[in-house]
């Protein structure tokens, strides 16, 4: 689990205020999201957002139901643009482009920021064809790179041992947490450099949640994390730094550790302390 205070004495961590007014010290910012607003139709869901998203930490996004934390999650990498008439405006700068533009394309957008959803949900094939088949849409590799490949983003998302001798069988004989560990090893097969969780462990067990939340904490030496959380006990353990949304505004934004100490706004306060939500 992290160690929030370990994150806070981080030599920087902390020191320097960075674009959207959160001191990011000398972790730099991964994803630079400005003045980002968000309708579907009429209905003004997000409202001028603008945060640092730190590279290679675990960013949560936390309020109550309907405050727009799935569809900020959603706009990082753009997944509204197969709904036709939704539109996101503002700008998210990764690596020094703006992925919200209409040039910067889908397929390179998806190659660098992976996604995994609430109900994991294995393709109706193989474990090991769960895992190459979006390898195979963005690489072609030899048989023994593909093995290896796969491997790997077994081993990574924690699953290897208790799959390496079943690989040939259908991925829905899993359990939900074994499940949701094969989306996540499909999402890291990619080798994206953003990883978008949301709420990972909703449809699981204590035990199952909690192998997640250790493999979060291992994912972030290699992947930017962002993760929407109902559970604020999730956030308070697996995050470096947590946005507070409320009605599609971010009312807070700053380390975890600040956020769930001593907030600056009230209606933060409220949130964490039970008082609404
Ligand atoms: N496809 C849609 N069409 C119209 N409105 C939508 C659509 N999806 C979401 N909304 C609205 O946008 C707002 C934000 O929804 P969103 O799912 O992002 O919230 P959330 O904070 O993730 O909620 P929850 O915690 O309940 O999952 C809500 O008021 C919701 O009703």
């Amino acid at each position: 689990m992290t160690n929030m205070n370990e994150v806070a004495s981080q030599p920087g961590f902390g020191t320097s205020p960075h674009a959207s007014g959160v001191d990011l010290g000398q972790v730099p910012a991964k994803m630079t999201v400005r003045d980002v607003n968000f309708h579907y139709g009429d209905f003004h869901a997000i409202k001028n957002i603008a945060m640092d998203v730190p590279e290679k930490k675990v960013t949560a996004i936390i309020g109550p139901s309907g405050c727009g934390k799935s569809t900020l999650l959603r706009i990082f990498n753009r997944i509204y643009a197969i709904y036709p008439n939704l539109r996101a405006s503002g700008e998210i700068i990764l690596d020094g482009e703006n992925i919200l533009d209409p040039k910067y394309s889908l397929n390179r957008l998806r190659s660098k920021v992976g996604m995994v959803f609430q109900k994991p949900v294995p393709f109706p094939m193989t474990i090991f064809e769960n895992v190459a088949y979006g390898i195979r849409h963005h690489e072609k590799l030899s048989r023994s790179e593909m093995e290896s490949r796969v491997e790997q983003a077994l081993r990574g998302a924690a699953l290897w041992d208790e799959v390496k001798d079943k690989l040939k069988q259908s991925a829905l004989g899993l359990s939900g947490g074994q499940q949701q560990r094969l989306c996540i090893a499909r999402g890291i097969a990619l080798k994206p450099e953003v990883l978008l969780l949301d709420e990972p462990t909703s449809a699981l067990d204590p035990i199952a949640t909690s192998r997640i939340e250790q493999l979060v904490e291992e994912l972030k030496k290699d992947f930017t994390i962002v993760i929407v959380t109902h559970n604020m006990q999730q956030a308070a353990r697996c995050s470096d730094m947590t946005a507070f949304m409320y009605m599609g505004e971010l009312i807070e934004f700053d380390r975890t550790e600040k956020i769930f100490t001593k907030p600056d706004k009230k209606q933060t306060e409220d949130y964490i302390t039970g008082r609404f939500g």
